[in-house]
């Protein structure tokens, strides 16, 4: 217990005391094109990773902007780290929307370049990366919620479950879910975590080892999303989905997330540099390296079709 509410304390220090103005209903398609309020100010320069902060609200809205499919590559989860640790620290914020400023994909996932063909001391650093990045967001103490404008597989799924809430577009071509074994891989202990924590043991079971992309409707049926809107909503309903948990005071909100998240934390924590070698070996297979490389094939044959 002393260490949930040491780690809350830490967490505590994101607290502020802004004053909430009533929620935009503004309504635009997508995140690139929302309408940001004149309180709202660019709070990151970083060239994938974009950032609204409106201190009025609170709410930043973090896009990704990473094209083709916002691949969660080496350089884009540096960035996405240092945008996130100065959020962090701005006590003017209080919640976090992750989107994607991308139409179609919330991401594509890890950046399938960045395993294949490269040197253990890259996959070192990416699989570093990829940690740290999930350490942030699921440690993290403010509010974080998922508005799911596209495809999510795989590390894109990840990133939503690491979340507090995942708002998705209301439309069947977008999938998400943890894939991996349809590439040929498999998804560490942490990422099948996070989807039990969701989903519950049977629904995980079946998930991981079929590698399922559920469409909007099964998302939300399994409870993999909460909620469905449609694309023009998507961001106004995250943001006042945020102020709705905003009335919830931040310190008893934080030791109670950090009391629930602990031990998966924990886990990853006291497996990390394991985690790293299991990566490293694993993707150092030839079979592994065949697989990948024959799924970017089937990726680009896809477009060429
Ligand atoms: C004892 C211990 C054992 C266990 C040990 C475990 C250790 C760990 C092992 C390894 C774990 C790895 C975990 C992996 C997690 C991942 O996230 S893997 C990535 C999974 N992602 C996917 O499967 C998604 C693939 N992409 C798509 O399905 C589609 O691209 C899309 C996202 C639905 C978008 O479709 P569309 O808009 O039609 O775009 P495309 O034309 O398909 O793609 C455009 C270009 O982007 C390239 N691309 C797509 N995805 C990726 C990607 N993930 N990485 C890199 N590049 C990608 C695609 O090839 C196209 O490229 P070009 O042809 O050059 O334009």
């Amino acid at each position: 217990m002393a260490s949930v509410l040491r780690q809350a304390a830490r967490l505590a220090s994101s607290r502020c005391l802004t004053q909430l103005s009533a929620a935009s209903s503004t309504s635009r398609l997508g995140a690139s094109s929302y309408n940001f309020s004149p309180s709202s100010r660019n709070a990151s320069t970083s060239s994938t990773i974009k950032v609204q902060l409106d201190s009025n609200t609170g709410v930043a809205i973090m896009m990704f902007q990473n094209p083709p499919v916002n691949s969660m590559s080496l350089d884009f989860m540096t960035e996405f780290v240092i945008a996130w640790d100065k959020l962090e620290l701005d006590k003017s914020c209080r919640g976090i929307i992750l989107t994607s400023a991308l139409p179609n994909v919330f991401s594509a996932g890890l950046d399938i370049m960045d395993m294949y063909g490269t040197t253990p001391e890259h996959r070192t650093a990416f699989w570093k990366a990829l940690q740290e990045l999930w350490l942030k967001v699921y440690g993290s103490g403010k509010i974080v919620v998922a508005a799911i404008n596209g495809a999510s597989p795989a590390g894109g799924c990840l990133m939503a479950l690491s979340c507090d809430y995942r708002i998705m577009i209301d439309n069947p071509k977008y999938k998400i879910g943890i894939n991996e074994t349809k590439l040929g891989i498999v998804a560490p202990f942490w990422f099948k975590d996070c989807l039990e924590n969701t989903v519950g043991y049977r629904m995980s079971e079946m998930s991981v080892q079929y590698g399922i992309l559920y469409n909007s409707a099964e998302a939300l049926k399994i409870g993999l999303v909460d909620q469905l809107v449609p694309e023009d909503k998507l961001i106004s309903t995250a943001t006042e989905t945020m102020i709705k948990w905003f009335a919830i005071p931040d310190y008893a909100r934080q030791i109670s997330k950090a009391m629930v998240r602990k031990a998966t934390m924990d886990k990853m924590l006291a497996g990390r540099e394991a985690d790293i070698t299991n990566f490293v070996t694993f993707t150092n297979k030839d079979s592994i390296q065949k697989s990948l490389g024959m799924y970017m094939e089937m990726l680009k044959g896809r477009k060429a079709k």
